[in-house]
């Protein structure tokens, strides 16, 4: 008799990677079962990039309007209707989900999950608690907000990118704490609205690993529009609460400042979902940051146990996680010489503010530091003539190139960066020569066609 609390594989979140695994290894296995608290399919869908980016394209559809002297009288902001559109969005992912689960024939089994002892985990359900066990087990449970440790922030009750997604009115002055990803996307999107945004980082500057040619152009895109920076700051105490009036004070560059607001958005990085799941009873070490340990293949420090996404310490992205997702789908199936494995992959990413920032590879402020020698073809986004024809010629192309012809790094500042990497990206896994790009027939007129002109500007090599 089989044990109904027995399976071959459980998954344990379903986040990106956690969903596709089960998805996709269901077949090869005789039973498997997905746990899950809240989100069904992770954050990416619910909580996290698409509604994010539902709401900025919902301010980019307000700013083009209200800056093309097409209106003839001021738009008045419905944030009801904006956030329905976000929750319309959300509802028909999960639609998607709820049908490929059911498809599947996966069991899902809803609650939080603890590990009990080594590949044992209770859960708790509606129902009460379920013990469940299995052979192998992966770990998909993602990262939440930090608040950081600050007195007054726990209890000035700030907003996370979860509350700021949710919100019906537009906020009168937003403080956002952080000057990374979650801070721009939200800074620019939530000032096209029409709040008064203020950003305040503890870093000299904002995006602190990027190159001085990005930053400054960036934030002079976004100040241009209103949102104000405070950086070098150190935030002492924060009081009052949100929706009212909140308070931040502390030092910027050693001077005193105050900063009083209506909300506060915490956008100071991610902790992982590691913590009180009883990851020390399964054996399953972690990092001194708290990520779970994993070696090539994503395998924890207990054999047949398998970490993936933001909980394994992955670069915090949903393709990144994706790509965890091939890794172990490798590893599940028994293939013994894989390709893949989590050091030395392409991490491309792009911000979605407007215009996007997006890079893969190399950065001069790295080559630099490495020593690394390289020519540099740079090229204004005004070069790239589709952007004229939208008009907005924002920001500008880079790459950075070996003594092989090979592109070491590409980096675009302008209107829809983020889809130019891809053909970068390809030249560089498949070990092509920038001329492989300038050489190309791209159509005329798209954003594509800049790279031609990009890659044509490369230097001669110093004879
Ligand atoms: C506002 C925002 C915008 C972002 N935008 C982008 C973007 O544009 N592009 C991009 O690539 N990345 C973006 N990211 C990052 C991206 O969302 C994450 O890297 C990605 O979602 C991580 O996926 P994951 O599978 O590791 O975890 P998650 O998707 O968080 O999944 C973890 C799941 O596990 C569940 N869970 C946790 N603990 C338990 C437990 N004990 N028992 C049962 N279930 C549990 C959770 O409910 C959740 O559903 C963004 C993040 C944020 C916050
Ligand atoms: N477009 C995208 O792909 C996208 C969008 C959003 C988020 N993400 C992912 O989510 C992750 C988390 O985003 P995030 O913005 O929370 O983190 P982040 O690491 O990008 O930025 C956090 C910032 O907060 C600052 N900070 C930390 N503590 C502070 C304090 N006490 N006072 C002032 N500043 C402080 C840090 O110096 C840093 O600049 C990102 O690293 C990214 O991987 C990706």
């Amino acid at each position: 008799m089989t044990d109904p609390n027995h399976y071959p594989l459980l998954i344990l979140g379903s986040g990106e990677a956690g969903k596709y695994l089960s998805w996709t290894l269901s077949p090869h296995y005789s039973r498997v079962a997905l746990i899950e608290s809240s989100y069904l399919g992770g954050s990416c869908p619910n909580i996290a990039c698409l509604p994010s980016k539902n709401i900025i394209h919902s301010a980019s559809i307000i700013h083009e309007a209200s800056s093309s002297n097409l209106l003839a009288s001021q738009m008045k902001i419905d944030m009801q209707t904006i956030r329905q559109r976000k929750r319309d969005m959300v509802a028909g992912l999960q639609e998607v989900h709820r049908s490929r689960f059911a498809e599947s024939k996966v069991e899902v089994i809803w609650g939080r999950g603890v590990f009990v002892g080594e590949k044992s985990i209770e859960v708790d359900t509606a129902e009460g608690k379920r013990l469940v066990t299995a052979d192998k087990i992966v770990i998909s449970t993602g990262s939440r907000a930090r608040i950081e440790d600050i007195p007054g922030l726990k209890s000035a009750k700030p907003l996370t990118h979860i509350e700021i997604m949710e919100l019906d009115i537009v906020p009168e002055h937003l403080i956002i704490l952080g000057g990374g990803y979650i801070s721009l996307e939200f800074a620019q999107a939530m000032r096209r609205f029409g709040a008064r945004v203020s950003v305040v980082e503890r870093n000299e500057g904002i995006l602190k690993n990027e190159d001085g040619d990005v930053v400054v152009a960036l934030k002079g895109v976004l100040e241009g529009e209103g949102v104000r920076f405070y950086t070098s700051a150190v935030v002492e105490e924060v009081s009052g609460i949100y929706g009212e009036s909140v308070m931040m004070k502390g030092t910027i560059s050693g001077k005193p400042f105050e900063l009083e607001g209506s909300h506060i958005l915490c956008a100071t990085g991610r902790v992982p979902n590691t913590t009180g799941i009883g990851l020390e009873e399964a054996g399953i070490q972690l990092d001194p940051r708290g990520f779970i340990n994993t070696d090539e293949r994503l395998e924890t420090s207990s054999s047949g146990v398998y970490a993936v996404g933001d909980c394994a310490g992955s670069p915090q992205f949903t393709h990144v996680a994706f790509d965890d997702f091939r890794i172990v789908k490798d590893a599940l199936l028994g293939k013994s010489t894989i390709p893949n494995r989590k050091s030395g992959r392409q991490i491309p990413f792009t911000l979605f503010t407007v215009p996007e920032f997006a890079h893969i590879g190399l950065r001069q402020r790295e080559a630099k530091v490495q020593g690394i020698e390289y020519r540099l073809a740079k090229l204004p986004m005004g070069a790239f003539l589709k952007t004229r024809t939208l008009g907005q010629t924002t920001g500008f192309a880079k790459a950075l190139i070996g003594d092989e012809d090979e592109i070491l790094g590409f980096t675009a500042l302008g209107v829809g960066a983020g889809e130019l990497l891809p053909v970068v990206q390809l030249c560089m896994k498949m070990n092509l020569k920038y001329t492989d790009i300038a050489d190309l027939i791209i159509t005329h007129p798209t954003l594509s066609e800049g790279l031609v002109y990009l890659f044509q500007k490369v230097p001669a090599k110093a004879s």
